[in-house]
């Protein structure tokens, strides 16, 4: 697709987000065709990518929209998704996040503890409001993933943990301005072992039978997200296994009569219509390696300095014989290096390269450190 597109990529200054709508759109649509199977609902994680026209394909295909900030929720409703598909999360949601959403009548705020629970009751209140909730319930599963993106074991920030439950269904009864409706989880993020998924299920499958105990009705399960892509072979794996992903849950989901079960995808649905394209400025003689030093950085996309993630470098314009190279970029950072002894072919100052995958948390992480420009976007069909 990139290489179809070289001339018009030439004529852009880099670095660049390229997006390549027609995979967005044929990854969404087998998302949809796989979860409607089950009536599940999906809502977009939009701190994978928020950008305007992704969000407008996600929303046409009637997507919700899964928030962890005030802005995210107000970015989610002004692009046009319907408060009443609007779901907020977050360990540390303000005050003035948490009247906005309020004010927007958002169709559930995931609490992550008993003294955030306090606070809504309080802002709900003066509001003359009743807030729908889901407990962030943290079930302590092994998401296999690296420990940066981690985020349902007992040691992480997120959730509330089984021990606390009790205590927090008893002040629960004292908040009459929060009106439970679900369960919510969430383990982690670039999870490809599916097993961890029916882990999770287990789990849910316990806590079901706990809430039935206290005869606590749940209408909602919300299993969050976390599905993984294979960052090492973007072309031949551009779509997720939604098949095997949906169907699983449906095996081993325990749901009551009238339960919905919704989801909250984000890399899954983004990370491979996304590439950076990046300008090769110099090459620089090393000890046991050359250096390739690009015009995109860490600051264009932090997950390799971040989390040593692996992302699919592509010299687009040459076809000479393959050498070994450090790809980095211009930061003042040893870290800012997107591969080492990556093979390339051989080359050259004004070559573009492609870093692959960078639809999901690339974009929206950027940073401007070094006083760097904001890189641009442009959407392909
Ligand atoms: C609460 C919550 N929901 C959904 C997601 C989306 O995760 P992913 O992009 O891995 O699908 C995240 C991020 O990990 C999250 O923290
Ligand atoms: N930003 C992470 C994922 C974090 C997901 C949000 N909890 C990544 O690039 O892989």
């Amino acid at each position: 697709m990139l290489k179809q597109n070289l001339q018009k990529l030439q004529q852009h200054p880099t670095p660049l987000y390229v997006y390549n709508i027609s995979l967005l759109r044929q990854t969404l649509q087998k998302a949809k065709e796989e979860s409607a199977k089950y009536n599940y609902h999906v809502h977009y994680a939009l701190k994978a990518n928020a950008n305007a026209p992704i969000l407008d394909e996600v929303r046409a295909l009637g997507f919700g929209a899964d928030c962890v900030s005030g802005n995210e929720v107000k970015r989610a409703i002004e692009n046009g998704f319907s408060p009443e598909r609007v779901v907020f999360a977050g360990v540390g949601k303000s005050d003035e996040e948490i009247n906005y959403a309020l004010d927007q009548d958002i169709f559930c705020f995931n609490c992550e503890s008993s003294h955030e629970m306090i606070v809504l009751n309080e802002l709900a209140e003066k509001k003359d409001r009743t807030a729908r909730i889901a407990l962030r319930i943290n079930p302590n599963v092994n998401a296999n993933t690296h420990k940066y993106i981690t985020t349902g074991l007992e040691e992480n920030k997120f959730g509330i943990n089984a021990w606390e439950l009790e205590s927090v269904i008893a002040l629960l009864e004292t908040l009459p301005n929060l009106q439970l409706i679900g369960i919510h989880f969430h383990i982690g993020s670039q999870i490809t072992d599916l097993s961890v998924f029916k882990n999770l299920c287990t789990r849910v499958n316990e806590f079901q039978e706990w809430f039935e105990a206290r005869k606590i009705q749940l209408e909602h399960i919300n299993v969050g997200g976390g599905l993984g892509v294979d960052y090492y072979n973007p072309e031949q794996q551009p779509i997720p296994d939604f098949e095997a992903y949906f169907g699983l849950f449906n095996q081993f989901l325990e749901l009551r009569p009238g339960q919905q079960v919704h989801f909250e995808l984000g890399r899954a649905l983004v990370a491979q219509c996304g590439t950076l394209v990046s300008k090769v400025l110099y090459i620089k003689k090393g000890i046991s390696t050359n250096f390739a030093i690009l015009d995109a950085g860490m600051t264009e996309l932090i997950r390799p300095a971040l989390y040593q993630s692996y992302h699919k470098i592509e010299n687009l314009t040459s076809n000479k014989q393959e050498e070994r190279y450090d790809v980095v970029g211009p930061i003042c950072e040893s870290s800012d290096c997107f591969g080492k002894a990556v093979m390339l072919p051989e080359t050259e100052r004004g070559d573009l390269v492609a870093i692959h995958t960078a639809g999901a948390y690339g974009e929206v992480m950027s940073s401007a450190y070094n006083l760097r420009d904001k890189a641009a976007a442009l959407y392909l069909n």
